[in-house]
């Protein structure tokens, strides 16, 4: 039997990585060859070097900026320099297919990958599609969405909508390891707080100032980002962690409802483990507005509360969390309506059928 190989690329940010996790596993359980391109310094990077068996390569990429920055000027030349040394690894390697996640060290992949003449796949998990994506869709055979909506955005044809891809270790969760890790008694209710990958500032500070409201009802769990821990907020019912890779399963099987960021991974996962949420979405300033449609998207269909940022004090935040928990079986009720799919299988299959 012919070994096949298969190159993931994808990063910036988790959410641009966490489905190319989910899926991984698959290929080399198939017997496929795996490797990654991400970029030389970015999270992908890390998070990748958890999984056995995978060769990472890594190169040089500029961001795709929207607004004035110095970087603007060097970026291109950085892409450029990505797109050649992403042309020569495949042109090497030969992958039998690419699998694309989007971000941007994803574009001199997909250009480096369609100058080989290698088959590109490619995923979008946001309900709109990001930039990245946006560049790369017409060098692609295929495009997986996760929400059904994305295909008005994209035109018909290359799109499959597959549906959410959750990572298969985060149902294997523990909650009394989650509530040892934290050092929580049992009792009260567990809300986890998540700002996205990266933390998000703002919904850091709104919930360090609810906690004398949000205490007397809830321990509080709070994911905060990369260098965003605040030592001098203390209280026996906070736990404050930068980010959580293996521990992730069982805080999130101890929790019972969430405040979040609005990223489509995350938010796609707190549906398959049926956990109320209280979106706080990325304002149209700091983003493209992905985040107000993916999170208008759940609201609609009833699984979340969205309260917006420029609304977000320490009052509205505990008001809300409070009247999400005493509503959360209504919401429940709502999730165990939506049909999960196996999304994992049918990618797989698309993509078997799309490599060489
Ligand atoms: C600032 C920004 O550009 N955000 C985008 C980014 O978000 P971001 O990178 O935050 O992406 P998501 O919310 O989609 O996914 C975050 C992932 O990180 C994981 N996680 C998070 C915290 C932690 O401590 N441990 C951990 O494992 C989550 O379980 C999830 O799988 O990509 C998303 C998917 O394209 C977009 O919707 C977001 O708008």
């Amino acid at each position: 039997m012919v070994t096949k190989k298969i190159l993931f690329t994808g990063g910036g940010s988790a959410g641009h990585v966490t489905v190319n996790l989910a899926l991984i596993p698959r290929f080399l359980e198939e017997g496929w060859k795996v490797e990654y391109i991400g970029s030389t310094g970015g999270i992908e990077r890390q998070l990748v070097s958890s999984l056995r068996d995978v060769r990472y390569y890594g190169i040089e990429t500029g961001k795709l900026r929207r607004y004035l920055d110095w970087n603007n000027v060097k970026d291109p030349f950085r892409i450029a320099k990505g797109v050649w040394q992403a042309y020569r690894l495949i042109r090497k390697e030969r992958p039998d297919v690419l699998f694309s996640k989007g971000g941007f060290v994803s574009v001199p992949v997909v250009l480096g990958a369609w100058m080989n003449r290698v088959p590109i796949v490619i995923h979008e998990s946001d309900l709109t599609p990001g930039l990245a994506n946006r560049i790369s869709i017409p060098f692609a055979g295929a495009v997986c969405t996760t929400f059904p909506e994305t295909g008005d955005h994209l035109g018909k044809g290359k799109v499959h909508h597959a549906g959410p891809i959750v990572r298969e270790e985060l149902r294997r969760g523990n909650a009394e390891r989650g509530r040892t890790f934290c050092g929580f008694a049992g009792g009260k209710p567990v809300l986890l707080v998540m700002g996205g990958s990266l933390g998000a500032r703002k919904i850091n500070e709104a919930v360090r100032a609810a906690l004398p409201l949000l205490t007397p009802a809830f321990q509080v769990v709070h994911l905060c980002g990369k260098g965003q821990r605040d030592d001098s907020v203390r209280s026996p019912h906070y736990r404050q962690y930068e980010y959580v890779q293996e521990e992730l399963p069982d805080l999130l099987a101890m929790t019972d409802v969430v405040v979040s960021r609005a990223g489509s991974n995350s938010i796609f996962e707190f549906l398959a483990l049926r956990k109320p949420m209280l979106l706080v979405p990325l304002t149209r300033q700091q983003s493209r507005g992905d985040q107000l449609v993916n999170a208008e998207s759940f609201r609609r269909s009833g699984f979340c509360e969205v309260l917006f940022e420029e609304k977000m004090t320490a009052e509205t935040l505990a008001a809300e969390a409070k009247r999400l928990y005493e509503n959360r079986h209504a919401y429940k009720r709502e999730m165990d309506r939506f049909d999960q799919g196996d999304a994992l299988s049918s990618v797989f299959e698309l993509v078997r059928s799309a490599a060489k």
